[in-house]
């Protein structure tokens, strides 16, 4: 029996379904998370070299939030187990028992299948196809074979959140070329030190649930260490990005800022002992946290903007 199944059937409330009010399914949707992701996908689209139908972007957009949400609830429905175990998660809609896991991948099927239908209506069967491979590779590849079983889960697994600026450009281009890669690699190579940052100070949630993340098989000295070098990685792709055609002055000028200021959280990560850490509660850990989703979002957004004032 997998894990879930012997889940549900241990608790009486999940399998006989839950009483959720409207809050608790669009909480399966991670609408959060998932704000930043729709960001990027919108970023890829607008700064593609094509004048979209502002119509067709809009929907683009809106279902491609849908599809990341409704991958949400797929991984709501599979990790329900470890969901009930760790604190930051045993509130959530299926572990708290106020909506079914059955409820919960019923909801996930339908909005990816209405997602993936639609953007192919609205956009072009390429995107579609890229947004389904993108639910596919969280919901399956990484929830389900790469979340369990290995510490580089979220290496391999963050590709999945790297997509969406592809699939926003692919939407108005019918293609992908070396812009939407880059941002590719802006994202995947700002996952590791965006989640390892979180475990640093989280580490008993994913020991208790029996998650493999580095911090649990490697400890946090190595997990220090992984933040660091992930940090001198990307900085090069966040730059190259501002040196092609979408880049201008005014990207590259916020660039090399946030990679400076990256770098230097990075370091100052990687110099703590977990003595200093443990006495200040992890304070610097939750500011480089902080500081990780600035990061993105700065950079997303100064891409768009650059697109508005013009570029190179
Ligand atoms: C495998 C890849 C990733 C992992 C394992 C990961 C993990 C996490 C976790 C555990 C949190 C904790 C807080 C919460 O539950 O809300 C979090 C927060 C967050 N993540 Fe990630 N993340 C990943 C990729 C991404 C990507 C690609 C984006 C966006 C492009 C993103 C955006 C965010 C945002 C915006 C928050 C803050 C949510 C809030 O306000 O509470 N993450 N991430
Ligand atoms: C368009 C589309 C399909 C986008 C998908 C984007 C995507 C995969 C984003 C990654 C999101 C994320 C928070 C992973 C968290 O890992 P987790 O699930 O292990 O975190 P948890 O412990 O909070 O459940």
């Amino acid at each position: 029996m997998s894990d879930i199944r012997a889940y549900e059937s241990s608790s009486p409330r999940i399998a006989a379904g839950g009483e959720g009010e409207f809050g608790d399914y669009v909480a399966l949707l991670k609408p959060r998370v998932m704000s930043l992701v729709v960001f990027t996908a919108f970023v890829g689209l607008y700064v593609a070299p094509v004048s979209v139908n502002p119509v067709v972007a809009f929907a683009s957009v809106l279902f491609i939030a849908l599809g990341g949400g409704a991958s949400g609830a797929l991984n709501m429905w599979y990790d329900a187990d470890i969901d009930a175990v760790m604190n930051r998660t045993r509130k959530r809609p299926v572990p708290a028992g106020r909506v079914s896991a059955g409820e919960a991948l019923g909801v996930g099927l339908f909005l990816s299948g209405l997602a993936v239908l639609m953007l192919g209506l609205a956009a072009n069967w390429f995107a579609a196809a890229f947004l389904a491979f993108t639910i596919f590779f969280y919901a399956v590849i990484y929830t389900v074979f790469l979340k369990r079983s290995t510490p580089q889960n979220i290496v391999i697994g963050g590709a999945a959140g790297a997509f969406p600026p592809m699939v926003g450009w692919a939407c108005a281009t019918g293609g992908i070329s070396i812009e939407p890669l880059l941002m590719f690699a802006l994202i995947f190579f700002w996952t590791p030190p965006h989640f390892w940052a979180l475990a640093l100070f989280m580490k008993e949630d994913y020991h208790k649930a029996g998650v493999p993340m580095l911090t649990v098989t490697h400890g946090r000295t190595a997990t220090r260490r992984h933040i660091f070098v992930y940090t001198l990685v990307l900085a090069p792709f966040a730059v190259a990005l501002g040196l092609t055609p979408v880049g201008g002055p005014l990207y590259l000028s916020v660039a090399l800022v946030l990679n400076v200021l990256f770098i230097r959280g990075g370091w100052q990560i990687l110099r703590r002992t977990e003595a200093q850490a443990q006495a200040d509660d992890y304070r610097t850990e939750k500011g480089f946290f902080r500081l990780s989703l600035y990061y993105l979002a700065l950079h997303f957004a100064a891409l768009a903007l650059q697109a508005t004032v013009g570029t190179w």
